[in-house]
C-alpha cells in the first residue's frame, strides 16, 4: 500500500476564484502494490533476492545510528532477526545470545516439551548485559577447557573456587601443554573483575585501561555472575535486548501440526514462550488450519506465527484461522530440496512481496523465512515488506549453534547442519513410531542430512554476523532515506538486475 497526496483545485467560474484542497489516498494494486519498482518497470516473472537491487534516494537521515530497527509485529524484537527453528541452529546458547542483541530464536518442534520448558526458564534467567561464563575448577584439565571453549565466542574459561573466580584460561594458555594438565598450572591469575550492574561504557573503559580483553563480573560477595568482553560492553551500548513485560530475555518455540496440537501449545504457553510458531512444510493445508484454530481457542496472549506459504490465498487462510504473523518461504532454504524434488515453491523476493501486501491489507504481518546468505538479503526482505527475517543455516556455522566444531583437512572449523525435512531429522522425529511408520515417513525426504557450515574466521560468532547484518541494514535504510523499517519499506525503490549486475556487486579479492 502507498499513500498518495492528491491536490484538487476548484475554480468558481462566476467569480474566477479558486481554492485548493488536498487529500491522502491509500492506493492498493496487485501484485506489487506495496513497493516501488525503478522506472515503474514491474517484471512479468517472479524474483529472488539476487535478482534485485535498490537505488539510493535523497536522504535527510544524518547518521546510520539514527535508524530505529524495532519491529512492529508484536514479536518484541529490536532488530528484525529471528533464528529459524532448526535443530542444528537454535538451542539455548543461541537463544540467549541473540535475544541479548534484540532478536529472537525459535526452539524447534523436535525438542521434547519438558526440555523446551527448561530452555525457556534458562533463557529468562540470563543477564541482559553480560554473557554466561564457561566455568571449570582448578583441578579440571586443559582437555576439559578445550572441549568447552568453542561453545562461546568469548574464548575463555573462568576457573572458579567456592563460586569465586581465581583465574582465566584462554585457548592460547592451552597450547604446548598436554591435555591432562590441570588448569591451575596454566591459568592467568592477573584478574580484573567488574562489579555486577556496571555501566557498559565504564566497563569498556576499565577493560581498555587495564589492557584486558575480558573480565569476570562478580556480585557484592565476589561471586562470579558473568563475563564481559570489550566487544560485549560496546555491543551493550549499541543494541537493546528483546525483553518481555518482566524485563526477561524473549524466546519462542515451534510446534508441528500433527498429534495433540492443543496440548503442546498449552504446555509451551504455560512454560512462558513469548511467541508460538506453528510450522509445517505445506502451511496452506487443512490440517494446518485446524491446528491454528485449536491454538487460537486457547486464547494465547502471545503472537501466533504460522507457515509456510508463498501466496496471498495462503496468507488469507492462515490469518482467517488465527495467525498474527504468517511465515513465507517454500524452497529457498539452504538445506531445502523441496523445489528440486517437487518443482513447488516460489522465488523468495516475490513471495514476500505478495504475501506482505496481503498481510498488510488484513492488518497482519509476515516473516521472510529462508534463503538469507548476505546482509543485503535481509535488507531486501524488509524492503519487500517483511516484519522480521528468519535465518537458519548461516547461523549454523557459529560458536552458539548447538553442534560440535569439526575441522576439515585444511584445519578450517565447521559445524554440521541438516534440514528439518531431511532423513536425519525425520529419523529423530519418528524415533517413537513403529519401524513400519518410520520406514514409510523416511520416503518423503525434502532436505539434506549433512552440510558443512564453515565458521568465518573473521566472524565466528552469531553476534559478529548480527553486527554485519545490522550494519548493512542501517546503511540500507539511510540510502533509502528511512529512519525506521516502515519508512524503509515505503521508500525503497527496487530494480531488477542481470546475473552480471549481481556479480558486479561482489568484492574481488584478487585481480582479474
Ligand atoms: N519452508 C520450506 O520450504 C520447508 C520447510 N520444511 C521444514 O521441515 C520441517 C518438517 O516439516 P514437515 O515435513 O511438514 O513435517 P511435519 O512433521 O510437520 O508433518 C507434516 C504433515 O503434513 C502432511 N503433509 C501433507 N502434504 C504435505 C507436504 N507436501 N509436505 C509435507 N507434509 C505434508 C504430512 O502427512 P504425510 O507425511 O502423510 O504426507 C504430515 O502429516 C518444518 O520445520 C518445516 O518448516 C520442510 C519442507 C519445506
Ligand atoms: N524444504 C526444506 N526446508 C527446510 C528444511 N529445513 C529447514 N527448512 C526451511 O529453511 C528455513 C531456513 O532457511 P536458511 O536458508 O536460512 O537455512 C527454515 O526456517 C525452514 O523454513 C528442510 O529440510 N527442507
Ligand atoms: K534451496
Amino acid at each position: 500500500m502507498r499513500i498518495a497526496t492528491v491536490v484538487v483545485t476548484i475554480r468558481d467560474r462566476r467569480t474566477g476564484r479558486s481554492a485548493a484542497a488536498s487529500l491522502d489516498m491509500r492506493i492498493f494494486a496487485y501484485p506489487f502494490d506495496n513497493v516501488r519498482f525503478l522506472n515503474n518497470q514491474v517484471p512479468p516473472y517472479d524474483l529472488t533476492y539476487s535478482d534485485v537491487f535498490m537505488v539510493p534516494n535523497r536522504s535527510a537521515v544524518g547518521s546510520r545510528l539514527d535508524v530505529d530497527l524495532t519491529t512492529r509485529d508484536g514479536s518484541g524484537t529490536t532488530i528484525p532477526i529471528v533464528v529459524a527453528n532448526m535443530t542444528a541452529v537454535a538451542g539455548r546458547r543461541m537463544a540467549e545470545t541473540v535475544a541479548r542483541r534484540g532478536g529472537i530464536a525459535v526452539i524447534p518442534q523436535d525438542i521434547p516439551l519438558d526440555v523446551v520448558a527448561d530452555v525457556v526458564q534458562w533463557v529468562k534467567s540470563r543477564h541482559l548485559v553480560h554473557d554466561t561464563p564457561i566455568t571449570l575448577g582448578p583441578t579440571d584439565t586443559v582437555g576439559d577447557a578445550l572441549n568447552l571453549l568453542p561453545k562461546r565466542a568469548h574464548n575463555a574459561v573462568i576457573v572458579v573456587e567456592a563460586g569465586r573466580p581465581i583465574g582465566v584460561v584462554t585457548e592460547a594458555d592451552c597450547q604446548g601443554v598436554d591435555r591432562f594438565t590441570q588448569l591451575a598450572q596454566v591459568m592467568s591469575t592477573e584478574l580484573l573483575t567488574l562489579p555486577d550492574g556496571i555501566d557498559p561504557q565504564e566497563a569498556f573503559d576499565r577493560l581498555h585501561e587495564g589492557r584486558h580483553r575480558l573480565a569476570p563480573v562478580v556480585d557484592g560477595d565476589g561471586r562470579l555472575v558473568g563475563i564481559l568482553t570489550r566487544t560485549g560492553a560496546l555491543r551493550a551500548t549499541l543494541y537493546q535486548p528483546a525483553v518481555d513485560a518482566a524485563g526477561k530475555l524473549r524466546v519462542a518455540a515451534a510446534i508441528g501440526i500433527n498429534g495433540d496440537v492443543a496440548h503442546k501449545a498449552k504446555y509451551l504457553l504455560d512454560a512462558g514462550v513469548d511467541l508460538l510458531v506453528v510450522d509445517t512444510a505445506h502451511g496452506h493445508q487443512e490440517k494446518m488450519i485446524s491446528a491454528l484454530r485449536a491454538v487460537r481457542a486457547l486464547d494465547p496472549q502471545v503472537p501466533i506465527v504460522a507457515g509456510n506459504v508463498v501466496t496471498r490465498e495462503g496468507v488469507r487462510d492462515l490469518v482467517e484461522a488465527g495467525a498474527d504473523i504468517v511465515k513465507v518461504g517454500v524452497g529457498p532454504g539452504a538445506m531445502c530440496t523441496t523445489r528440486m524434488m517437487t518443482g513447488v515453491g516460489r522465488p523468495q523476493f516475490s513471495a514476500v512481496l505478495e504475501c506482505a501486501a496481503e498481510a498488510r491489507r488484513l492488518g497482519k504481518h509476515v516473516w521472510a523465512d529462508g534463503g538469507i546468505r548476505h546482509p543485503r538479503d535481509v535488507a531486501l526482505a524488509l524492503a519487500a515488506g517483511a516484519a522480521n527475517v528468519m535465518i537458519g543455516s548461516w547461523f549454523a556455522g557459529t560458536y552458539e549453534s548447538p553442534g560440535d566444531v569439526h575441522r576439515d583437512a585444511d584445519g578450517r572449523q565447521y559445524k554440521e547442519s541438516f534440514g528439518m525435512a531431511s532423513a536425519r531429522a525425520v529419523q529423530l522425529r519418528t524415533a517413537k513410531d513403529t519401524p513400519f511408520e518410520r520406514a514409510r515417513k523416511a520416503l518423503f525426504e525434502e532436505g539434506i542430512s549433512t552440510a558443512r557450515m564453515y565458521l568465518d574466521p573473521e566472524r565466528p560468532s552469531v553476534e559478529d554476523l548480527i553486527d554485519s547484518i545490522v550494519a548493512g541494514l542501517r546503511s540500507a535504510c539511510t540510502y533509502a532515506g528511512a529512519r525506521n523499517l516502515e519508512e524503509f519499506h515505503e521508500r525503497a525503490v527496487i530494480g531488477v538486475q542481470s546475473l552480471a549486475g549481481f556479480t558486479e556487486g561482489m568484492p574481488l579479492p584478487t585481480s582479474w
